[in-house]
């Protein structure tokens, strides 16, 4: 890289609005959507789609909703061509979805364009040429006047092609490709020019399309831009203002969003980004930005994933898993305070009430993602997490004492495993800390009986190692009798049960915090069909097992 790119890359120059209207602005509905898939995206694949593909990505775009699809260029290639004969045959477009194809302002090009739409019900023509300086001067030799003239050129034929063939209803469509490079005067004086030729009308509008061809700048630099063309226009009731952005920047969405602001009426993009270089504007991303917004898009992304497939199918290319709405990761949380945040958030939101969960901008339910995918867990994760994903899987309600204690032994496993943990292995974790004894001695029955003055009486019988041995106390209940029948001091600190999920063989859980002689911690939890039973088998086999806490986790 150069130490100073000032004259390999000279800034750019904004255009002059300073009473610029669109900072103030809010955005109160969505644009008309036009889906370029099938010609700027397809234009920028190593191996364009092919007729079948075609006709399965554009049922994949109808269902999505889009109203306006650029299918082809119908004169680049026999494929380009086939395949708008074959929607237009086959009968294939839906009443409401208008076809749309690009050509060059030539003659040749413009004809073929036309066989190619014979018997289209409708059908937006897009006409475009370059009007920025370097395409003028390098690649057509020409000046302001040439590229003005080639554009009126192009308009003139179209007009003429679209009368010679009246029973199509036709709608023109014009573009000064490279808009957001060309001088200011200049991109106003050729589509000036261009509508002055067409003469659209209120009832009979023309699209006038800005694109930016290559990202020359920052989005609010595009927006003035727009917005500076939009006050200039003749015949601005009569004119549908399109924008068409490209990513090369990285803020194509951006760009967008505060193009509308600026008076864009219609979007042109592609579903996940997919265009030339680094991409057209994404359209699934714009739409679900004013999704999260409140706003209606008109478009339907409630099975992304299935989309999101698709789209990789046609394409042979990936969307990143931390694609804005749609990649694999976007729904995910690894890290502990983002995890604890999204299951407070999660236990709290109501059905009915506005979303609020922290660090989700969208219920992922509403694009078909499933909450289990919302928390995963690594080495960076922490007990919210942790406890969130045993209470989906297996119904788990942890104590916070055990969350504590069960977090550290996660975090020592994904360490040593090097590797997300799935429930599965966090169950293992819990099961193997607190469920398993690990002394040699186990609960075989146990009877209660209440006495006279109100206290119950317990019996329980052990096998050790040495036979069957029985522990006889008295107490208030349940625990204190176990606790009076123990040989040793023990302590109970806490105490708490739930039910668990029907259909188990185990119908509850019973966890206790123990203080041992010596002021040893100990944590340990029992699963039984019957809760006393699980009570006892809990205290038990804390007496011995190996969870401890220390003092410092259990200040935590
Ligand atoms: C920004 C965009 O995405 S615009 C859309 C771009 N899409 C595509 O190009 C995909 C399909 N294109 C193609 O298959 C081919 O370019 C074709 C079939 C249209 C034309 O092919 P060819 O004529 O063989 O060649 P090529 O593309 O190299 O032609 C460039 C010529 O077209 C001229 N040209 C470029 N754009 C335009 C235009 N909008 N109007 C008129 N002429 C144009 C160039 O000046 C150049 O002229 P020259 O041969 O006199 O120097
Ligand atoms: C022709 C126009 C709309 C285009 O594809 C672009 O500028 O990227």
């Amino acid at each position: 890289m150069l130490p100073f790119p000032t004259h390999r890359y000279p800034t750019f120059q904004p255009w002059p609005l300073p009473d610029r209207q669109w900072p103030s602005r809010q955005q109160t509905h969505a644009p008309i959507w036009l889906s370029t898939d099938l010609r700027d995206g397809n234009q920028a694949l190593a191996e364009p789609l092919t007729v079948e593909q075609k006709l399965h990505f554009f049922d994949v775009l109808v269902q999505c909703g889009f109203k306006e699809i650029e299918v082809a260029f119908p004169a680049a290639s026999q494929t380009d061509f086939d395949f708008v004969r074959r929607l237009i045959e086959d009968g294939r477009v839906p009443d409401d979805v208008t076809l749309q194809v690009i050509t060059q302002s030539r003659v040749d090009l413009i004809a073929r364009t036309f066989d190619a739409l014979r018997g289209a019900r409708r059908a937006i023509v897009h006409l475009y040429n370059a009007t920025a300086p370097a395409w003028r001067e390098m690649v057509f030799g020409l000046d302001v006047a040439g590229v003005t003239q080639l554009a009126v050129d192009g308009c003139r034929l179209i007009r003429k092609h679209a009368q010679q063939q009246p029973d199509t209803e036709w709608v023109f469509q014009y573009s000064p490709e490279t808009f957001s490079a060309t001088e200011a005067e200049v991109a106003l004086s050729v589509c000036t020019a261009v509508i002055d030729c067409w003469g659209p009308t209120p009832s009979k509008p023309m699209i006038l399309n800005l694109p930016a061809t290559v990202e020359m700048s920052t989005p609010n630099t595009y927006a003035d831009q727009i917005e500076w063309l939009s006050r200039r226009l003749p015949h601005r009731d009569s004119l549908i203002l399109s924008v068409h952005p490209h990513n090369d920047r990285g803020s194509a969405v951006a760009a967008a969003e505060l193009a509308m602001l600026a008076g864009a009426e219609r979007v042109e993009g592609c579903l996940f980004g997919n265009g030339e270089r680094t991409g057209n504007v994404d359209l699934v991303t714009l739409a679900l930005n004013l999704y999260s917004q409140g706003l209606a898009p008109g478009l339907d992304f409630s099975d992304i994933d299935t989309l999101r497939r698709q789209v990789e199918d046609f394409l042979q290319l990936p969307v990143h898993p931390r694609h804005p709405y749609a990649g694999e990761l976007v729904y995910t949380a690894f890290s502990g305070s983002h995890q604890d945040a999204i299951r407070k958030g999660l236990a709290q939101q109501k059905a009915d009430e506005p979303w609020r969960v922290p660090y989700l901008p969208i219920d992922p339910a509403d694009v078909g993602r499933s909450y289990e995918a919302v928390i995963r867990v690594n080495s960076q994760s922490g007990k919210g997490g942790i406890s969130w994903l045993l209470e989906r899987h297996y119904g788990l309600r942890l104590p916070r004492a055990f969350q504590t204690d069960l977090s550290h032994r996660a975090q020592l496993a994904a360490d040593s495993d090097g590797k997300e943990l799935e429930p599965i292995r966090l169950y293992a974790l819990f099961e193997a800390a607190y469920l398993t004894p690990a002394n040699n001695w186990r609960y075989q029955a146990h009877s209660l009986s209440n006495t006279a003055n109100g206290a119950v009486t317990l019996e329980v019988q052990l096998l050790t190692a040495n036979g069957p041995c029985t522990l006889r106390g008295s107490g208030q209940g349940l625990i204190s009798a176990l606790l009076d029948a123990l040989p040793q001091a023990v302590q109970v600190l806490d105490y708490q049960e739930h039910a668990l999920a029907s259909g188990s063989d185990a119908c509850a859980i019973c966890y206790v915090e123990l203080m041992l002689a010596a002021g040893k911690r100990v944590l340990a939890a029992a699963t039984d069909a019957d809760v006393e039973r699980a009570a006892l088998r809990a205290v038990l086999a804390g007496l011995t097992t190996t969870p401890t806490i220390t003092s410092a986790e259990a200040a935590a």
